[in-house]
């Protein structure tokens, strides 16, 4: 859909935990900031865009007789925008695909590094299942693959339309060590886990899910956990974020406020995305680029002797970008309190998240000849140089 040249000057309606909207939108006209959960509809009583999270509802109860013409999320996730009422009510829409996915990618292994040393395993030794091969999975795959891990993949609807090497969920609960979750929330995997496929997870499965809270039945998983004391989980998202199950909480290994995909790159990358869908639907020319806007990265370079141990290497390379041991302490400190404090500490650790990069805006040196550290930093996605 292409919408009419632009007025003058648009009302932007934007969450205020999006960063750069006042550089990408800020020619457009007025910028009012808002928390993600206190835009209603009497703030879109004038608005013309409305920019938001993956926190804000956006459907008809709250859309209907404003003037809003595009909404923009500046996540990967849709899940909390009614798309058929915007369809119904002619609004054009943007989400920003596979923003943040590199984050999650770099969460993941962040954890199973944790998980392995408390094992006392071998990651090349575990078989991985990755349910949903989309923007996040795919990338995944594609890292755990590259690190000669042996890896089942189970998509559904990508083997439907290109079939392939392909396994279905029964298969990836039978066969996988560790199993990580990132499917998008809709009525095909609302509690896609439920108590009867929890059931089936191999005795010392690791469960990894940052995808959806509700992708997994939190009280089956908890009372499974109870139970069950050789399975190791680790959660990022929540059944009714913001708030999260505490008893879960502290039955899983890292727990984390729904801040798997939270580097800055991935945040910055979903504004410039949407300001470019704003774009394409205005048929306006783009004056802003993200590659000005992005901060100088506080480790541009690594080096590494060609003698130093692969497994060294992997957890060196990964924590000096990541580690999501410190996510998971901050958590576990606001989980005191009243509901209503814990849900306010939820939201207060995701606004006030610290600056943190992605693995694959990393350069590394190579000293000597070390073909197999060579392997490992490609996998990874970092810069060999
Ligand atoms: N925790 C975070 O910070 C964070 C960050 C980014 C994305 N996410 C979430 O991660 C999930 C994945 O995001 P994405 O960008 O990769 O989505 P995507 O749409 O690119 O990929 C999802 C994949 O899941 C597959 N799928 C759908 N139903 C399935 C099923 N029943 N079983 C197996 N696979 C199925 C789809 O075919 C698709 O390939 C979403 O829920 C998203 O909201 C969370
Ligand atoms: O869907 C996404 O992109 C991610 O879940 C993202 O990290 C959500 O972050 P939020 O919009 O809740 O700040």
């Amino acid at each position: 859909m292409t919408l009419s040249l632009l007025e003058p000057a648009m009302r932007i309606v934007a969450d205020e935990n999006i960063p750069l909207v006042e550089a990408f939108f800020g020619d457009l006209g007025e910028i009012r900031r808002l928390p993600g959960r206190a835009i209603d509809a009497a703030a879109l009583a004038d608005a013309d865009l409305l920019l938001v999270r993956s926190v804000t509802r956006v459907d008809r109860a709250l859309l209907a007789g404003s003037p809003v013409r595009f909404v923009g999320t500046c996540t990967i996730g849709t899940d909390h925008l009614d798309l058929d009422y915007f369809a119904e009510a002619g609004i054009a829409w943007s989400s920003a695909p596979g923003c943040n996915a590199r984050g999650v990618v770099d969460y993941v292994l962040g954890s199973l590094l944790v998980l392995a040393e408390d094992a006392g395993v071998d990651l090349a030794s575990r078989t991985f299942g990755v349910v949903g091969a989309g923007q996040v999975g795919g990338r995944l795959v594609d890292v755990l693959r590259g690190l000669g891990w042996r890896v089942l993949v189970c998509d559904p609807p990508r083997q439907a339309a290109e079939g392939g090497d392909y396994v279905d969920l029964a298969t990836i609960l039978r066969e996988c060590d560790a199993i990580s979750l990132h499917t998008p929330l809709d009525q095909g995997t609302h509690h896609l886990l439920d108590a009867q496929r929890l059931a089936q997870l191999r005795p010392g499965a690791w469960l990894i899910n940052a995808s959806r809270g509700a992708v997994v039945d939190n009280q089956a998983l908890r009372e499974l956990l109870g139970r069950r004391d050789d399975l190791r989980v680790v959660l990022d998202v929540w059944e009714g974020e913001p708030q999260a199950d505490a008893a879960l909480a502290q039955l899983c290994r890292i727990a984390t406020p729904h801040i798997a995909g939270y580097s800055l790159d991935g945040k910055l990358r979903g504004t410039a995305q949407i300001y470019q869908a704003w774009c394409r639907v205005s048929g306006q020319a783009e004056s802003v680029s993200l590659g000005e806007l992005l901060p100088a990265t506080w480790l541009p370079e690594l080096a590494l002797d060609a003698s130093c141990d692969p497994d060294w290497a992997l957890a060196t390379l990964c924590r000096a970008v990541y580690d999501p041991r410190r996510d998971d302490a901050d958590f576990r400190r606001s989980l005191v309190g009243d509901d209503a404090q814990r849900r306010a500490a939820f939201d207060g650790l995701r606004k006030h998240y610290p600056v943190r990069r992605e693995i694959d805006g990393l350069r590394v040196a190579l000293k000597g000849d070390a073909p197999r550290l060579a392997e490992l930093v490609r996998a990874l996605g970092a810069e060999l140089v």
